[in-house]
């Protein structure tokens, strides 16, 4: 019996600082970003984002999430600007969801929670790799953007379209040419704080770079989340919703706005 790390009852969020001292860490994510706490910082650069679609290669059932892997071997797919120093190469993008529309987001803002969000991950290059970089205090750099219920969104669509051949834990596909950068907003503001991964190992390296604006999702498509399986094939189905783990302390954290 795997006895894994998960979201259900016997090994969920509540029970990941037993194998998993990160957990009781000072720069844990996610938090609850108090809009009114927030403090705009003019020294905060524009978000500089360059995605080659060329590089996405792969979308993959981990067992935890779904996420589109990209080639990181070059500098073609990067995050720069913002609140980070450097160069970060984009690795992967996967999300977070609800079993219904009320819940889902890891990240909450003055207390809400969406039914999905985003999660896009960075390395920095000054490391030689994802692995090398991830538990580094400058190592990773992950842009959260929240989706909310409402018009269905032609390019999510693309990834959803997808899931239909990784329906079960280890299941992957080949995902090829496709433009991350169409999964974000218009707008590029964005609150900014020093956290963690939310997910085991929990390592206290990442910048996270949360975005105000939000994207769109219909009822259809968060269903289209919720018919994938935790679970392997042949195994008893468990439907893979609600994994996300519920805001942490800031423990004195600054967030800032790049907004006023
Ligand atoms: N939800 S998260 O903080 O992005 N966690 C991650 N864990 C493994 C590698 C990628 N990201
Ligand atoms: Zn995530």
């Amino acid at each position: 019996m795997s006895n894994a790390w998960g979201y259900g009852p016997t090994n969920g969020p509540d029970t990941w600082m037993e194998r998993f001292p990160n957990a009781k860490g000072l720069r844990q994510s996610p938090i609850n970003i108090v809009t009114k706490e927030a403090q705009f910082d003019p020294s905060l650069k524009p978000l500089k984002i360059k995605y080659d679609p060329y590089n996405s290669r792969n979308i993959l059932n981990n067992g935890q999430s779904f996420q589109v892997d990209f080639v990181d071997d070059t500098d073609s797919s990067t995050l720069t600007g913002g609140p980070i120093c450097g160069t970060y190469r984009l690795n992967q993008f996967h999300f977070h969801w609800g079993a219904s529309d009320d819940r889902g987001s890891e990240h909450n803002v003055d207390g809400a929670q969406f039914p999905c969000e985003l999660h896009l991950v960075h390395w920095n290059t000054k490391y030689s790799s994802f692995r090398e970089a991830a538990d580094k205090d400058d190592g990773l750099a992950v842009i959260g953007v929240f989706l909310k219920i409402g018009a269905p969104n032609p390019q999510l669509q693309k990834v959803l379209d997808a899931l239909d051949f990784v329906k079960t834990k280890g299941k992957q596909t080949t995902f090829s040419n496709f433009d991350a950068k169409t999964l974000l907003p218009h707008s590029l503001d964005y609150w900014t704080y020093e956290g963690s991964l939310t997910t085991p190992p929990l390592l206290e390296s990442v910048t996270w770079i949360v975005l105000r604006e939000v994207i769109s999702v219909s009822s259809v498509q968060m269903a289209k989340f919720r018919s994938l399986f935790f679970t392997r094939e042949g195994e008893p189905q468990i439907s893979m919703v609600d994994n996300y783990r519920s805001p942490q302390l800031l423990q004195g954290r600054q967030v800032r706005a790049s907004f006023q």
